[in-house]
């Protein structure tokens, strides 16, 4: 792990009518980091990720994201400058093969011009083939090559969540974040998904951003942890610090803090 600051999150706030969702969160991601997002219902977790992706624009503060102010970007932007994303709620092209769904996230990638394809030109072929033979290796990486004609909607759950993942990767991140990603699955599903994402940061090179509910494998797998509580930073450092920290028990009181 190197020592470059790849996102400064710096007194970053955003406002829904009256509601202060996020305010005066500022944070510090250096890369091949893999950083947990943690807090109670409500706290402002995934209003923060909107924030960090453009799809929502802070009423007050500055994200900078390797050393570009990204505040004002559209999402498709910040997804360019290399930041990328899974949703809580998973949000694939359901009517579309597994293999098209990676091969669409991985369009950017694709080196043939836009003149070449129209013409259907032999550097758009070469192209195409590359770019199916790429997306191939990110099915292959998540265990989703068997399932590579289904259409996505029929995948098991659990496949879904990772396909997902796959499709964020395979746009060619350099920051991801991941929104509760193993939600909804079993704890060996969990497992198993922890171990691949600690597998991916290291074999791309990876920063990860992980939003998740349960503490105890945040705690298993991430280095330091920010913990917000509603709309606010309470605490932020290594897990043995947040695990004995009063104000993140409180925080969670009435919820079971383990590892
Ligand atoms: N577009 C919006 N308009 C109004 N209020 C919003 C909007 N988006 C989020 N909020 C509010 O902001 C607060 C933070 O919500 P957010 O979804 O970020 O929390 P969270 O920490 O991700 O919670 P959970 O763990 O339940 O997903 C909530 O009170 C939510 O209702």
């Amino acid at each position: 792990m190197t020592n470059n600051l790849l996102l400064k999150v710096e007194n970053v706030g955003i406002q829904f009518g009256g509601l202060k969702a996020v305010q005066g969160l500022s944070l510090e991601l250096f890369q091949g980091e893999l950083i947990g997002l943690i807090g109670p219902n409500g706290a402002g977790k995934t209003t923060s990720f909107n924030m960090l992706t453009g799809v929502y624009k802070p009423t007050e503060g500055e994200i900078t994201f390797d050393g570009k102010r990204t505040n004002n970007m559209s999402p498709h932007q910040v997804t360019k400058s290399g930041v990328s994303r899974t949703f809580q709620n998973i949000r694939l092209f359901k009517e579309q093969s597994v293999l098209d769904n990676v091969k669409v996230a991985n369009h950017s990638l694709a080196k043939h011009s836009i003149f070449s394809s129209v013409f259907r030109l032999p550097s758009f072929f070469s192209g195409e083939a590359k770019m199916e033979e790429e997306s191939i290796k990110f099915l292959k990486i998540f265990g989703l090559d068997k399932y590579k004609d289904e259409l996505a909607k029929n995948l098991p759950y659990g496949m879904q969540r990772r396909l997902e993942i796959a499709r964020a990767l395979a746009a060619g991140p350099k920051l991801l974040l991941l929104d509760e990603p193993a939600a909804g699955m079993n704890p060996q599903e969990t497992k198993d998904l922890m171990e691949l994402i600690a597998l991916i940061r290291k074999r791309f090179d990876l920063t990860i951003l992980l939003i998740e509910h349960d503490m105890g494998l945040v705690m298993g797998i991430c280095e330091r942890i920010y913990v917000l509580d509603h709309g606010q930073l309470i605490a932020d450092g290594i897990p043995e610090e947040i695990r004995n920290n009063p104000k993140v028990i409180e925080a969670y009181l009435g919820e079971e803090v383990t590892e």
